[in-house]
């Protein structure tokens, strides 16, 4: 069986909250978007279609102080399943070139050590949400958990959700096993230094970038391959 052929390519930023990823994000859309047009496709999890953002307006409710670690590492798995089915698949069986806010690394930072129900056993779970998917690129946005988190403080106080407002210590677990990955699979994973001016930051994502998918962000004003 299998997901088929994919020619497209994903993208997926990751890091702990507060990192700068949807600032970033917006700025790197905002510079390819007239290259490549309809070949690019946006979008963040838990989200990205009707269905999964209904998921994630359930997980990240600061009401829902009763949700079981579990509960919240197999409903961000649901989630990711429906947004892979409904959104990502399609675009990378269409040749697009997908920029997600946010996949599976998240859920082994955040559940797997953040919650304490371990890395291999959420990255298990997620198999079989995931079917084997894996990004082809993921950007890394490195910044100390508490910078984060004192970002959000500062600047974002009306998107507080249920996971910002865990203790220091569980985004000292996040940011661990980020770095943990990051060390794990360079090819794959890029760090970014978040810690600098957001103008820096985009820059070196989109260096990273054009280095490692050149046939996508190469060309001059080109958007096919
Ligand atoms: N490089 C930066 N330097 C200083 N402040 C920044 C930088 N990048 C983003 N910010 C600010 O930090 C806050 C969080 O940024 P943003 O929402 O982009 O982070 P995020 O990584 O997407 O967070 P989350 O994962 O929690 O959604 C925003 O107020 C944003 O303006
Ligand atoms: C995909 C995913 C996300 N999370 C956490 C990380 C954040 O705290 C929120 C999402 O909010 P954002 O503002 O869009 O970053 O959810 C998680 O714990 N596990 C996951 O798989």
């Amino acid at each position: 069986m299998g997901l088929g052929m994919l020619t497209g390519k994903l993208v997926t930023f990751e890091g702990p909250d507060g990192a700068g990823k949807t600032s970033a994000l917006n700025a790197i859309v905002a510079e390819l978007q007239p290259r490549l047009g309809d070949q690019l496709v946006v979008t963040r999890e838990p989200g990205g279609n009707q269905i999964s953002e209904a998921i994630r307006q359930i997980i990240l409710d600061r009401h829902n102080t009763m949700m079981d670690d579990r509960t919240e590492a197999l409903l961000y798995a649901a989630a990711r399943r429906q947004h892979i089915i409904q959104k990502i698949l399609p675009a990378l069986r269409n040749d697009q070139l997908v920029l997600c806010d946010r996949f599976i690394d998240s859920s082994i930072a955040y559940q797997g050590a953040g919650r304490g129900i371990g890395e291999q056993a959420v990255y298990d779970m997620n198999q079989f949400a995931t079917e084997g998917l894996t990004p082809d690129l993921t950007l890394y946005f490195d910044v100390d958990a508490a910078v984060g988190l004192e970002r959000i403080q500062t600047h974002r106080q009306n998107e507080i959700n249920r996971l910002d407002v865990e203790a220091l210590s569980f985004h000292h677990r996040v940011q661990a096993a980020y770095l943990q990955l990051l060390a794990d699979h360079p090819d794959r994973i890029k760090r970014v230094d978040a810690s600098q001016p957001l103008g820096t930051v985009v820059q070196q994502a989109l260096d990273i970038m054009t280095k490692q998918l050149p046939t996508y962000l190469r060309a001059e004003g080109k958007s096919k391959r």
